[in-house]
Order: C-alpha cells, then structure tokens, then sequence
C-alpha cells in the first residue's frame, strides 16, 4: 500500500497535492517516508508504491530552528512551556496521535525531543552496555536527514521513543513549523546538525544542583530512594561529561545554575545563583545588559522598591571569555520575595527585547508556579525566550540589527 493513502489533503493542508515519485533523494533509514514541500518543485500526482511527496504552496515563510541542550532532569520542559508561551497559544502534543509522544506543538512552534533519534530502545542499550547519552545509542544520520528536511520546509515522518515501554514506537508526521525547536541530550553534538542551528542554548545546571531537583522530583514526586538516584546520576556522569557537558561551547547562550554564594556553605539548592553567559557577534542576538554596556557592574538592588528577605539579591554584569569566545555574562544570585515588584530590575535592564513596558514582568507572573520563578532561572529563561522572538522577527522580515526593546516607562 502507498504510504500516501495515510494521508488525505484535507488532513495535511488544503493547499497540498500529493503524489509518489519514483525515486527519493532523502537518505532516510526508514522504508516509509513522508515528506511534503512549501513550494512546488516536484510534478507528478497520483499514488503508487514507495514514499510519499506532498507538495504545499501554502507560505513562504522559512522554518528557524533553535537547539536546546541539557541533561535530563535540568529544566528543559520548563524552559519549553515558556518559550513556547512567548509565542502564545497552548503547545499539546499532536492531536488524535500517540498518547506517548514526546513532541509539543502550538500555533508558531513545534517542539521536537531529541530522545525519538535514540537508535536503541530500553533493551539495546542494556544488551550493548551503553547509556542513552552515548553517540551510539543514537542515530544522527536521521537526525541530520530530518532537521535538514523540516528546515527547508519538508515534513518528516519522525520516530518516537516512548520513555513508558523504552520501545521505539511507529513514527509520527511532523510537517515544518515556523519554529522548530529540537530539545534533549545532542542537539549540538553532530556538526552536521549543529550547523543547521539558528540559535543554540545549553542549560548548565551545576551537580549539587542537579542533585537536589532530581531529589526533589524523583524522590518526592516519583517515589525512587536517595541511593538509587545518587546511583543513577553517578552512572551517568562519565557519560555526561563525555558528550553532554562539552556542547555547551558551541552554544549562543548558556544558563548556568549553581549553588548561592549569599549562604556561606550552602548546599541545600535552594537559592540559586544563575549566570546569563552570552556571546558576542550572534548573528540577530544583541546580548542583554544592565544599566551601561559593556561595563563590568554590580548591584544590590534591594531597599525601596525590591524587597528582599535573607539572603538578598545580587546582580552581576560584564565581558568575559567563555571557551575563548567573548561573552557578556548577566548574573543573578538571590531570589524575589514578590514577583510584582521585578518590574523594578526589568527596567533596569536593556536590549531584552520585550514589545511593550513590562514584558518580562507580565510572562513571569503568568507563570509564577512554574519552577525557577522566584530566582534567575525563571528570569533568564524568559527573557532568552523573547531574544528568540526577537531572532526569529529579525530572520523572517530580514534584518540583521536587533530592534530597541520597548520604551522605557
Ligand atoms: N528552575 C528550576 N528551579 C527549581 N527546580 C527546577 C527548575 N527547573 C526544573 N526544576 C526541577 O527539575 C524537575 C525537572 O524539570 P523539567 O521537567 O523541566 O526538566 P527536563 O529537563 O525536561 O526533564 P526530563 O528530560 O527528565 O523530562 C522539575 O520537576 C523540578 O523539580
Ligand atoms: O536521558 C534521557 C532523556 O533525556 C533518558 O534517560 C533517555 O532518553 C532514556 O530514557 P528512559 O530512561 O525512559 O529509557
């Protein structure tokens, strides 16, 4: 059976025809290829045996792709849920699909988890001895093939590993989104990849930190004892550090989480000190500052119009060299007592690339029980989330400068 017969043009695009070439350029691993272009290229129509082309004339808007890097447990949904409310609407997974897909979709983006490229399942890997962070267990010739595709307005038939069974389930269509964001352990791994990225974010969420979430999470909210995830993050780590940890060169901008330095000795996780490492001559990303560009400053901000209960709040901002590129780097340590009143450091604050007075201010309180929204986790997550919208205006209306963020009250 043609794999076309799956799909009507009605359930794609009313825009779309489809057809079946002969022969199919795209490498791909999988026998049953879906792909469908914006611009009609391809001729030919009718079905027959082999892959499918559906070919669209809706748009000509180009899919931006950001990759997000991190390890599991460290932020990355979190992250995701603001991105993603940035742009507006809700982002579901797809409709009447696999209960179990990893993929996140809403009117301006389509979020992609790199877990679905894991080329063994559950059982694989234990057969072969290697974790789910090692290159083998993954395949990124797909992984390249697919994003490559997507970008150039192709959609893809994509696999899903399902994180329940740990089986590689049947794949799911994704067609290009105006922003694609590809999520997990690799995104900046395989070169071929990497260079597809528009722009490229490492979540740096430091081991004492990463200790107290998982406790956190998986023992409170999962049930698992403080040995076995101990044991879990230790089988992890060589791993980790292997070919996790060493993206975080590669990428636009980092948000590192670690331990207070306000609490002499802490190590409860609780106040968090997080650094905004960006770099410099990004392509549409002008780095955020505070108060004067480019000078190094520090700042107590609280007293009359924050208020702050132990240990304070302390910012921190200035040039760096970040694995021998230069960086702006933006620091908060400390945490908000009363949201509100952070429209107080937003106006502060330049080139965050807000569309109106208050912007950052208005997405942390609509999201004030998510993780991290009391401390610059949350902060740094948000305004990263509008230098993307930001990055993506500029891409499609084909400027290179970063617009002014809105006037200042
Ligand atoms: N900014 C934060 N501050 C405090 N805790 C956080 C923060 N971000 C995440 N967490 C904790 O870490 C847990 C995992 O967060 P999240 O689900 O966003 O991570 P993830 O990287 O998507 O995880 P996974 O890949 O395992 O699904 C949350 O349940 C929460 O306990
Ligand atoms: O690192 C991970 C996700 O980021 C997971 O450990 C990996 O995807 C394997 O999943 P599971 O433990 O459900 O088999």
């Amino acid at each position: 059976m043609s794999v076309c017969s799956a799909y009507t043009t009605q359930s794609l695009n009313s825009t779309c025809s489809i057809s079946t070439p002969a022969k199919t350029h795209l490498g791909f691993h999988q026998k049953q290829v879906v792909f469908y272009r914006r611009s009609s290229k391809r001729g030919g129509s009718g079905s027959g045996s082999g892959p499918c082309v559906i070919t669209c004339s809706a748009g000509d808007s180009q899919t931006v792709v950001i990759g997000l890097a991190a390890d599991s447990g460290c932020g990355k949904s979190t992250f995701m849920r603001r991105l993603t409310s940035v742009f507006g609407g809700a982002a579901e997974p797809p409709k009447g699909g696999n209960p179990d897909s990893n993929t996140l979709i809403s009117d301006m983006t389509t979020v992609i988890c790199l877990d679905d490229y894991h080329s063994l399942d559950r059982t694989g890997r234990k057969e072969k001895g290697v974790t789910a962070l090692d290159p083998r267990a993954n395949d990124f010739d797909l992984m390249y093939e697919q994003v490559k595709a997507i970008k150039s307005g192709v959609a893809v038939d994509k696999p899903i590993y399902n994180h329940v069974t740990g089986l590689l389930d049947p794949p799911e269509l994704i067609k290009p989104p105006k922003i694609l964001v590809i999520e997990g352990l690799h995104p900046m791994f395989d070169e071929r990849v990497r260079d597809l990225l528009d722009f490229s974010i490492y979540l740096d969420i430091s081991n004492e930190v990463k200790f107290a979430w998982k406790i956190q999470r998986d023992m409170a909210e999962r049930g698992h004892s403080l040995e076995s995830i101990r044991a879990s993050i230790e089988a992890r780590k060589p791993d980790f550090d292997a070919y996790i940890d060493p993206q975080k060169k590669y990428a636009d901008a980092v948000i590192e989480v670690l331990p207070t330095q306000l609490v002499p000795d802490d190590n409860e996780g609780k106040v968090l000190r997080v650094r905004l490492i960006m770099k410099e001559g990004v392509k549409h990303f002008s780095p955020v500052y505070l108060f004067d560009e480019g000078s190094t400053i520090s700042w107590i901000p609280c007293g009359r119009k924050l208020t702050c209960s132990y240990p304070g709040i302390k910012f921190h901002y200035g040039p760096d060299t970040y694995f021998g590129n230069e960086v702006s780097i933006l620091e908060m340590d400390g945490q908000f007592d009363r949201l509100d009143e952070l429209i107080y450091v937003e106006s502060h604050l330049s080139n965050i690339s807000t569309k109106f007075y208050g912007e950052v201010t208005q997405q942390m309180l609509k999201h004030a029980d998510f993780p991290g929204s009391n401390n610059g986790t949350g902060l740094f997550q948000t305004i990263v989330g509008l230098k993307i919208r930001d990055l993506y205006e500029q891409i499609t209306s084909g400027k290179t400068a970063a617009p002014l963020e809105a006037t200042k009250a």
